[in-house]
């Protein structure tokens, strides 16, 4: 079995031993949360047109400072999952990951319509929900709206146990949020470590009172780590020298050692080759017997057959059970 660092130590300098540098960058990434946290709880005004004039960069700039924004977002939320689970308000078990979606729009200030527009959808728990669509139609829009990274402008998101009870226009609650994990479209652009150990144990408590916690995470992993294909690898690779389709399945054993209920994954077989595209897609469909899937991709040919229920995106956000 790995060994995981279980123990906690004092956080030492960043070129000190591997568990007290992820322990320093882990204290650094909660400091650094604040300020993006504050602009991204604006939603719509954190958009480009909303913005004071001197910050007005860039598209570029932009892009990269949302992108910087949504990752200390889910930074926090995995934060908060952990010490949730460890104070046993959210439970250390996967939950019911029933996912309903009602007349959910996004219209972001500065945008001439809506992104999205009234889109409805039920996912069962356990099962998989496929959604396609044409390039730039909203499908991404959707995902970060339901991991919590976007605020939706009405409509609602029911997660979970949440999902029984009727809609109203509140986003799904805190502790359904902890239990929803994503992978980006380009996992390795939201990546915060250097080495596979540390940006596998990032999110995990710190707190001396936390050691169960890090035990039964270090148990999970472990298995997680088998499944994902990655248990050969040193704990000290450098995530820089894996290749993308390695990078991707270290992006989802991250999420997979946190037991989501529900798991969002953006295009997740984009830019890998064919054989690790074949493992990757056999791995997802493996995956509904512990979570909720709602997987975003053109890839219809190899997620198709293993979804549940399918839907495209059309142009105006709206979006429409569909056959393939
Ligand atoms: N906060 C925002 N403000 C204004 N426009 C936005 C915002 N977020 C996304 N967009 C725009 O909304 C459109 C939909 O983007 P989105 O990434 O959701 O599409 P997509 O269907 O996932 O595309 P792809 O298949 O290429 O990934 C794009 O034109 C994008 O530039």
């Amino acid at each position: 079995m790995t060994a995981f660092p279980v123990s906690l130590r004092s956080c030492g300098p960043c070129d000190s031993t591997q568990q007290g540098s992820n322990l320093h960058h882990t204290s650094a990434a909660r400091r650094k949360t604040k300020l993006p946290l504050a602009a991204a709880a604006d939603g719509p005004g954190a958009s480009p047109a909303a913005m004071p004039g001197d910050a007005k960069g860039s598209m570029g700039q932009m892009a990269a400072m949302q992108g910087f924004m949504q990752q200390m977002a889910q930074l926090q939320q995995q934060m908060q999952a952990q010490q949730q689970a460890m104070q046993g308000k959210a439970g250390s078990k996967a939950g019911s990951g029933h996912l309903k979606v009602e007349g959910l729009t996004f219209h972001p200030a500065g945008a001439p319509a809506p992104l999205l527009n009234g889109a409805c959808l039920d996912l069962p728990a356990n099962s998989m929900g496929l959604v396609h669509g044409r390039s730039g139609s909203g499908k991404t829009t959707l995902l970060h709206l339901l991991a919590g990274l976007s605020k939706p402008t009405s409509g609602s998101i029911s997660i979970g146990e949440d999902a029984g009870q009727q809609a109203g226009s509140v986003p799904a609650s805190a502790a359904a949020r902890c239990k929803t994990g994503i992978v980006f479209q380009f996992p390795e652009r939201h990546f915060l470590a250097s080495t596979l150990l540390q940006e596998l144990t990032l999110t995990w408590p710190q707190r001396v009172q936390d050691m169960p916690a890090r035990q039964e995470l270090a148990l999970r992993l472990d298995g997680v780590l088998q499944r994902t294909g990655l248990r050969h690898l040193a704990m000290d690779t450098r995530l820089e020298q894996l290749s993308d389709g390695y990078k991707r399945r270290v992006a989802l054993a991250a999420q997979l050692a946190r037991a989501p209920s529900l798991l969002l994954l953006d295009e997740p077989l984009a830019g890998v080759d064919w054989p690790t595209r074949a493992s990757l897609a056999s791995l997802l469909g493996e995956l509904k017997k512990d979570c909720t899937l709602l997987i975003v991709s053109h890839d219809l040919q190899e997620l198709s057959p293993l979804a549940d229920k399918i839907w495209r995106m059309h142009p105006g956000g709206q979006l429409l059970p569909s056959t393939s």
